[in-house]
């Protein structure tokens, strides 16, 4: 947002044109960490021309869509409209109907626009391995994104997806700050996730997924224990942290995004020295990895499946 509080698509689109570059290998636009939540219709349309735009085709583009009904369809509309090659389907808003009525939101969402669809497993949108059984059914669900955390129960979607013979479908780790409970996802076969920490320090977000792609076991532990355990502890001090200490990691970095929109609070001025200090450590042991890789000290893989939100 700029100085009045409006969509700055310049800066978005500058912001996530720096994160392809950096290696993301796809975009979650206007999704949790995207603040979907904080848009109007028209504003989501600009978002998503501007992301359109700054990925140019490099990498797949996903758009958000969710809360009320007729808000998720005009989005997934917006969405195909601006080039967006999927939806990732975020919960309605506040009221939590049945299985059946969840998967018919599904599929009004389905109906607005030609889009395949991910789905985010989460919050008032939480799947049974029934309802994901009938969803899968259809050839335009291509994905499932875990926001809940339970690893047994998307086990199951993992093996339902299988037997159905949908390989096709992607399956993502979408809990919050994904890094710290990625090594259990993989075991599940689920080997991708999305990083906000991407968002904000994509340096820091590649240094982890080195270690994460070279199954380098000691090397991710040291990451969970020098930055991204600290870096939850924080989060988990105040509600919405998990949005805005990535707005609030850009800022410090110089990028010019302004500040979260209400309910949201911007970090105070104590938590974002806090954030700054952690940012400086991670960036130094980024750079440490890297020189390490470069002497041929530590294993690492130049390829990276995160994709920022
Ligand atoms: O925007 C989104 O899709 C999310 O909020 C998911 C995040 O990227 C989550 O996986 C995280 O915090 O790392």
């Amino acid at each position: 947002f700029d100085a009045a509080g409006e969509v700055d698509a310049e800066t978005t689109a500058a912001h996530i044109a720096a994160g392809v570059e950096a290696g993301a290998a796809g975009v979650f636009a206007a999704c949790g960490t995207g603040e979907f939540h904080a848009l109007g219709t028209e504003e989501y349309g600009i978002v998503i021309a501007a992301a359109r735009t700054a990925v140019g085709g490099r990498v797949p583009l996903v758009g958000g869509v969710g809360g009320p009904l007729g808000h998720a369809r005009a989005c997934a509309r917006l969405a195909a409209e601006h080039g967006a090659q999927a939806l990732l389907v975020l919960p309605p808003y506040l009221v939590g109907g049945t299985q059946a009525g969840l998967v018919a939101y599904v599929r009004a969402i389905l109906d607005a626009s030609d889009l395949p669809v991910i789905l985010y497993h989460r919050g008032t949108a939480q799947f049974t391995l029934e309802s994901i059984t009938e969803l899968l059914a259809d050839p335009r669900v291509v994905g499932i994104k875990d926001g809940v955390g339970d690893v047994a129960l998307m086990q199951q979607f993992v093996l339902r997806a299988r037997d159905l013979g949908r390989d096709d479908v992607t399956f993502f780790n979408g809990l919050l700050t994904a890094e710290l409970s990625q090594a259990a996802y993989r075991a599940i076969g689920v080997d991708r996730y999305s990083s906000a920490v991407f968002a904000m320090a994509p340096e820091i977000a590649l240094g982890s997924y080195r270690a994460y792609a070279a199954h380098d076991e000691d090397g991710q532990a040291h990451w969970l224990r020098e930055f991204y355990g600290p870096l939850v502890r924080l989060r988990d001090t105040t509600p919405g942290y998990a949005v805005s200490l990535i707005k609030a990691g850009l800022r410090l970095g110089g990028a010019d995004v302004g500040s979260v929109r209400a309910p949201l609070v911007d970090p105070s001025p104590e938590h974002e020295a806090e954030l700054a200090r952690l940012l400086a450590h991670g960036r130094a042991l980024a750079a440490a990895a890297t020189a390490g890789a470069t002497t041929g000290a530590t294993a690492g893989s130049a390829a990276p499946v995160t994709a920022g939100s």
